[in-house]
């Protein structure tokens, strides 16, 4: 069977079964509105999606390869974009891979198990704040549905989704959309989603220090658990007019000082943004990467190689 459109263009289907297309995601706001009783805090956070994929593939093992493939049982294997074995410090490559997870929640959740075979292809740096698990864990859940027609509605698979993470929600969401383009207000944990109707290709460019960020890490680290001026409502509604400047002047992530002092790296990362020319920068997520909005798609892809050349940096340019 050749490749064929099944739903979008980030959902394809392949002999015996879909591939699908993770993207990363940005931080364009985070602010913090407080620590909860469960330990977790409370967000008002705007997230994108940019077009950096990881690519994930689902299928039925062939039925000359079930042969000790029982049922439930999944085959998993991880490699580069290339197809090469991937580095230990990329993602793990046997089950406790969130990817794994994601198909072992969904089992449990429908009460129906298959035997599969999941490859997952890593393009998106791990430890970045760039959503790379979380996306890899959503595009699974979108992809056992369809592949096996699991039957799960949007909200079923939302709630398997908040149970693997707090950002998996959000992917599911993105995942599903026709472009597989997404931009949400996010709240709660970051799992309770308001789309924002934002136009797709503004420019942006990434880098990321050799450094990693974990997540838990950096939000134990925070000083000020609560912001004073939460800015997200207002750079929402600064995407959702496609103003990218508006955007820029407004944007702040309140993890960003806690994520510099545990790695002081982000110092010369963030200096280096500075020469760059761009609208604005600053860190995603719970880092490493940073970010800058670019006037133009030519200038990010300028930025990116300025950024790999003179500051060894992995860094590349891309769009929302
Ligand atoms: C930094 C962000 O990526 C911003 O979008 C997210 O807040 C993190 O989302 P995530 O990686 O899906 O995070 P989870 O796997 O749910 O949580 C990892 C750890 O981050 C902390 N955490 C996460 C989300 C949140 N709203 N408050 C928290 O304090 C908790 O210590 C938790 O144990
Ligand atoms: N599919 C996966 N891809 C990457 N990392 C994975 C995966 N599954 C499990 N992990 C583990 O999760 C850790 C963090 O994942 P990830 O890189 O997505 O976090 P992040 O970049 O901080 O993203 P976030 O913005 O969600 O905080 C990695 O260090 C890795 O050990």
């Amino acid at each position: 069977m050749g490749l064929e459109v099944v739903a979008a263009n980030n959902l394809r289907r392949i002999d015996r079964g879909l591939r699908v297309l993770a993207p990363a995601k940005l931080n364009l706001c985070l602010d913090l509105l407080g620590q909860r009783a469960d330990g977790f805090h409370e967000l008002e956070t705007v997230m994108t999606t940019v077009r950096l994929f990881d690519t994930v593939e689902l299928r039925t093992p062939d039925s000359g390869e079930a042969n000790g493939n029982a049922d439930g049982a999944i085959r998993f294997t991880a490699a580069d974009a290339a197809g090469r074995p991937l580095p230990a410090e990329w993602a793990p490559s046997d089950d406790s891979n969130l990817a794994v997870r994601a198909l072992r929640v969904l089992f449990e959740q429908t009460g129906e198990s298959r035997p599969a075979e999941l490859k997952l292809f890593k393009r998106i740096p791990s430890q970045a704040g760039m959503g790379g698990a979380s996306s890899d864990a959503a595009a699974v859940l979108v992809a056992a549905n369809r592949l096996w027609r699991l039957g799960l509605s949007t909200d079923d698979l939302l709630q398997a989704a908040a149970q693997l993470g707090s950002d998996v929600p959000f992917f599911v969401a993105a995942i599903m959309n026709e472009t597989g383009h997404a931009a949400a207000l996010c709240r709660g944990r970051g799992e309770r989603i308001e789309p924002i109707a934002a136009p797709a290709g503004k420019a942006i460019v990434i880098a990321k220090p050799a450094v990693g960020l974990s997540t838990a890490s950096v939000y134990r680290s925070v000083e000020q658990r609560r912001c004073d001026d939460p800015r997200s409502q207002s750079v929402a509604r600064r995407l959702a007019e496609g103003d990218w400047r508006g955007v820029g002047g407004e944007m702040r992530n309140a993890l960003q000082a806690a994520a510099m002092r545990l790695a002081p790296e982000l110092r010369a990362v963030a200096a280096a943004m500075g020469r760059l020319g761009l609208v604005a920068h600053q860190l995603t997520g719970s880092g490493a990467a940073w970010f800058g909005l670019c006037p133009s798609l030519r200038h990010a892809r300028h930025a990116a190689a300025r950024l790999r050349a003179d500051h060894a940096l992995w860094a590349c340019a891309t769009t929302t």
